[in-house]
């Protein structure tokens, strides 16, 4: 995709930017495979773990999908469906209460119920998984129900061609499900009577086929295959082919490809209508946080950061970013380079440390600026990268199109807050009638991402002082505490700054 997307940029961030600088969230609750987060809360909980919430969480949302009218599916309404005898347990709640920070208007509820089953299973062990964004949080529950372990095997091949799986599909998927976590005594007392969680098998944290081999060799202690006959749902299930499928998951690569394969399918279970975007692959050049600040001082502030995916450290290299003014005209001293340290660098793992990519970030400053400084006047319309490494010299250019940003609405350096709130400058370009100016901010509301607007209705002051190319409008409002973005419709389209995140301002 073409960079900015504002929704794909999210999307691809926390997916890819999983350890070291700049890493997102997820990966933190799987460090290590076995954390659990509430062990205070729930003292009783040993042998509880996150991976295993989450990927149970994904699969008791996906499992209301009915393929016959397109309802159910992924869409975050397991947190409307934690009444059910199926959704028994804390995990769910866990799952939600653990996640749903890192929702937004770009990330779903859904989606990250998605992404963190795949983030588990990728750096617990298991195979890359595809991924893909756009899913839609219900706001009602879902009527198709999910599996209970004292239905029979005839119940249950029916309940998964509901859901749109074959019977040998079904064999997959609860393997490479139950290839993670365990039994609660306290959620199926008669299942486990010793108290605590019982393994569905001896890796319980990390993505493997011993889920297979334990079931196969009669080692196994799943309480699924040993436990009392009525609910020995595992045991039926994995025999229900004369154990065809599980004696193929005994080679570990076709484990973990149907188990991939399974698993996408599994999170791209939607309700009908919902659109998904493309399988998110990483940006190998990406820009991040870039903004552009007023100074008032007849210049701009140009800050942010680069990544640049699967990069290996080189002392001789030499990032520069250029830039072309507003009119897309290029000058001969619009060039910066770029600073690093070694200790901006971060890394993507998956398939057992098989798949190790390191990502290199740069920054737009140097060590007298923050940021580099820009004329408003001439502004910057489009930037690029030139990689120089001994006598190799790279252009990153997105193919010729560079990477856009636009100048019409920013931040102003004299924004401040003091005790009666912040006191938002935004500066628009003279010249242009905006018909609104505002604010976006990411909020939760019922545990769903929403966005709230405020607008900047103060009257735009052309102050001189602060130079003729832009005026400033002025809001009083609270600071957000989230993400947030400042836009303006101007001429029927929207112009907005990218993220700003949470940050301090100066006292007023
Ligand atoms: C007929 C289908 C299935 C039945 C009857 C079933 C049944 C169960 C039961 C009874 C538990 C114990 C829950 C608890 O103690 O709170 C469990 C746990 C689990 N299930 Fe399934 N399951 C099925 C399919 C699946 C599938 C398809 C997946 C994922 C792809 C999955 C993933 C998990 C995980 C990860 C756990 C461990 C949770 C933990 O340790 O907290 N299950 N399952």
């Amino acid at each position: 995709y073409t960079w900015p997307n504002p929704k794909l940029d999210e999307l691809e961030s926390q997916r890819y930017d999983r350890l070291g600088f700049n890493a997102r969230a997820l990966a933190s609750g799987l460090i290590p495979c076995d954390r659990f987060e509430f062990t205070n809360e729930e003292p009783d909980a040993v042998g509880r773990l996150n991976a295993a919430d989450w990927v149970r969480t994904a699969y008791h949302d996906m499992a209301t999908h009915d393929v016959s009218d397109g309802s159910g599916g992924m869409d975050a309404s397991i947190r409307l469906e934690l009444d059910r005898p199926e959704n028994t347990g804390r995990g769910f709640q866990d799952t939600v209460d653990l996640l749903s920070g890192e929702s937004n208007r770009y990330a779903s509820l859904a989606d990250v119920f998605a992404l963190a089953m795949v983030v588990a299973v990728e750096h617990c062990g298991g195979p890359k998984i595809n991924y893909r964004g756009g899913r839609v949080d219900a706001t009602v529950a879902n009527t198709g129900r999910v599996p209970l372990p004292d239905e029979g095997i005839v119940k249950h091949i029916s309940s998964f061609q509901r859901q749109g799986f074959t019977q040998q599909e079904m064999i997959g998927l609860v393997a490479c499900g139950h290839t993670f976590g365990g039994v609660q005594s306290k959620s199926f007392p008669d299942i486990v009577k010793s108290g605590g969680v019982v393994h569905f098998d001896k890796t319980f944290s990390n993505f493997d086929n011993s889920i297979a081999h334990e079931y196969l060799n009669g080692t196994t202690s799943n309480p699924l295959v040993v436990g009392p006959d009525l609910t020995n749902s595992d045991k039926r299930i994995f025999s229900s082919d004369n154990n065809q499928t599980m004696s193929s998951f005994t080679n570990p690569d076709v484990f973990s490809q149907t188990c991939a394969s399974l698993l996408a399918r599994m999170i791209d279970t939607v309700p009908k209508g919902v659109q998904l975007t493309e399988v998110i692959e990483p940006l190998i050049t990406k820009p991040q946080s870039v903004a552009l600040t007023y100074m008032g001082d007849g210049t701009l502030l140009l800050t942010g950061e680069v990544r640049f995916w699967d990069m290996q450290e080189d002392p001789t290299r030499k990032v520069s970013l250029k830039w072309a003014n507003r009119k897309n005209q290029t000058c001969s001293n619009c060039s910066s380079s770029l600073s690093h340290t070694t200790n901006q660098a971060s890394q993507f793992i998956t398939d057992n440390g098989k798949t190790q990519i390191q990502s290199l970030w740069y920054s737009f400053d140097s060590p007298s600026t923050q940021g580099f400084t820009i004329s408003d006047s001439a502004s910057i319309g489009k930037f690029w990268f030139e990689i120089q490494e001994g006598n190799n010299k790279i252009v990153e250019d997105q193919n010729g199109i560079g990477y856009g940003l636009q100048d019409m609405v920013m931040i102003s350096v004299t924004s401040c807050e003091s005790s009666s709130g912040l006191k938002l400058d935004v500066a628009v370009r003279t010249g242009s009638t905006p018909s609104r100016v505002y604010i976006e901010a990411d909020e939760i509301s019922n545990g769903l991402p929403i966005v709230r607007t405020v607008d900047v209705t103060g009257k735009p002051s052309p102050l001189s002082s602060l130079g003729k190319n832009y005026a400033i409008w002025t809001v009083k409002t609270t600071r957000p505490a989230r993400n947030w973005n400042i836009a303006a419709d101007i001429g029927g389209k929207k112009y907005t700054t990218s993220n700003l995140a949470i940050r301090g301002f100066p006292a007023c």
